[in-house]
């Protein structure tokens, strides 16, 4: 069983057998491997996040994602299994749990017919125990988003990705970066926008959008991206979308209330609360718990954890 994976810290390149890729990012990839040691394909699957070859400048921002997901222990986290040195590349990579049934996205749109209310409700309040855990580490996420969602089983999801994972500094409340980068923006808080500022509140304010992502089945056309464009004009250029999103999102202008989405989840307390993320992204995750009505309607639901 898991348990008794011997926990591996140091794996050898020459028993990793490559199998498939399992999602890209702009610095990174994460493929599937099998770890066979006896050379008969008994070995533990596993995800080995590598980086491009080119961009080997982001070691150091790699050697700070491993550590910090090195550093987390739960069980809505990805776990950390070890790392592999290539000695031919004096390169490394990160080596993981697999999870078998990849991102949220993909299984939201593959198993939509039979993910009911229920279930949703446990994995966003599983997503939030796991965002409870890294605030309890003092760490800020600032990728939160369905797409860095991933599934170990039918009840199980886990936030994975910590490339952009902040410590935030004892005496602050938040994280400022100096270059925001291609940053996903339409998951990001009004602050995190206009002053680069991230805490555990701009990490809530994502997990709104995320909440979002779910009740929309990860729905194409329900995308944030897509909605929010649609509102500030499709046609609009770079350098200023994120003003004009600044402003609907200053005008009180939120996601709409995804399509069929269950009216206690958007009725408790009242409509606006749910989608109006400034009371997320000023609350913590305890408040949020009990805002969005998970707990509300974890009890009701009997949903045990
Ligand atoms: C951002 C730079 S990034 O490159 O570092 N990168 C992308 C990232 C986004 C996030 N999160 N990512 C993590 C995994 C991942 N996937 C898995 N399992 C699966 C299982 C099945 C499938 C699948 O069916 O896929 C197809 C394409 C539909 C066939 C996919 C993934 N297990 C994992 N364990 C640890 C990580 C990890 C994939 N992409 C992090």
């Amino acid at each position: 069983s898991p348990s008794h994976q011997l926990d591996q810290l140091m794996y050898e390149e020459r028993h990793l057998r490559y199998i498939s890729p399992l999602g890209k990012g702009n610095f990174g990839s994460v493929e599937l491997c099998r770890y066979d040691p006896l050379g008969d394909n008994t070995g533990e699957l596993i995800a080995v996040k590598k980086l491009q070859p080119n961009k080997q400048s982001n070691l150091k921002e790699f050697q700070k994602e491993i550590n910090t997901i090195r550093s987390l222990h739960c069980d809505y986290i990805v776990k950390y299994r070890g790392v592999c040195y290539s000695m031919g590349r004096l390169s490394m990579s990160l080596v993981m749990e697999y999870l078998p049934y990849g991102s949220l996205i993909g299984y939201l749109e593959k198993n939509r017919l039979h993910v009911n209310y229920r279930r949703m409700l446990l994995f966003a309040s599983q997503i939030c125990k796991g965002l409870e855990y890294l605030q309890s580490m003092r760490y800020v996420h600032r990728d939160l988003a369905a797409r860095n969602i991933l599934v170990a089983s039918d009840t199980l999801v886990k936030i994975a990705d910590f490339g952009l994972t902040k410590i935030i500094p004892f005496d602050k409340e938040y994280y400022r970066v100096a270059h925001p980068g291609e940053s996903p923006i339409f998951w990001y808080a009004p602050e995190s926008i206009t002053e680069s500022k991230f805490s555990h509140k701009s990490d809530v304010w994502s997990f709104g959008v995320v909440l979002h992502e779910l009740f929309s089945y990860c729905e194409h056309n329900s995308n944030p991206k897509r909605l929010y464009m649609q509102e500030i004009g499709s046609d609009m250029q770079a350098p200023s979308i994120s003003m004009h999103l600044i402003d609907i999102l200053k005008n009180n202008w939120r996601l709409p209330a995804p399509p069929h989405c269950p009216t206690k989840v958007i009725l408790f307390p009242q409509p606006p609360a749910w989608f109006n993320q400034i009371p997320f992204a000023c609350c913590n995750i305890h408040t949020l718990l009990s805002l969005t009505g998970l707990r509300y309607d974890d009890e009701v639901l009997g949903i045990r954890h």
